[in-house]
């Protein structure tokens, strides 16, 4: 049977020999690409929320949160399988403007990526923010910043794919965050 990292790194390669640039502009090409990691068997979802919890057990800085918190949209399903695996309740925080110009979304993918907002109040609680990908961490160094200011403790990011061409490790380290991620590009 597929281990679920070998799972994993074979979706991510798929993606990457598609081959597709940051800047493109073919609508039809990056719909191509939100479809593959959709294609994901619950079954497998649910087996990878339990390998990225047990990942996460066993970090060296590892803290138990009170509640996980999911960044939409594709940090969704990761955070609803990992809440299954480690039986805590989970909240989301919802990325805003997302209304940018077409154009603009192709030529800076991340121009978008810089608000976050949390339903619920989550002060004084100690949270674990799961998501999908990080590739720069800009999103989730927002999202830390934003959840400390509410005191809120943010004991660590737990993500599925970690893009290392983006540097998001040691920009999350400088904020004192651990990153646990269960498959490197
Ligand atoms: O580390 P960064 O460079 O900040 O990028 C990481 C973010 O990019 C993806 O979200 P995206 O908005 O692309 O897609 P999604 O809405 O489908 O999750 C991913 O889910 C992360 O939230």
């Amino acid at each position: 049977m597929t281990t679920v990292p070998e799972d994993l790194a074979y979706q991510a390669r798929r993606i990457r020999r598609l081959g597709v640039p940051p800047q493109t502009r073919d609508v039809r090409i990056v719909h191509e690409l939100d479809g593959i990691l959709d294609q994901v068997h619950p079954a497998t979802l649910l087996r990878t929320g339990s390998a990225l919890w047990e990942a996460w057990s066993r970090h060296p800085e590892f803290t138990a949160p009170d509640v996980l918190l999911g960044l939409d949209a594709g940090g969704i399903l990761p955070t609803v399988a990992v809440a299954l695996a480690s039986d805590l309740p989970y909240r989301l925080a919802w990325k805003l403007d997302l209304d940018l110009p077409a154009k603009r979304r192709f030529t800076e993918p991340h121009a978008r990526r810089t608000e976050v907002f949390t339903y619920g109040d989550l002060a004084g609680t100690r949270v674990l923010i799961v998501d999908d990908e990080i590739t720069t961490g800009n999103t989730l160094a927002n999202l830390v910043s934003v959840l400390r200011d509410s005191a809120v403790e943010v004991t660590g990011i737990a993500c599925l794919i970690e893009d290392t061409t983006g540097n998001a490790r040691p920009l999350l380290e400088s904020l004192g965050v651990p990153l646990c991620t269960l498959t490197r590009l």
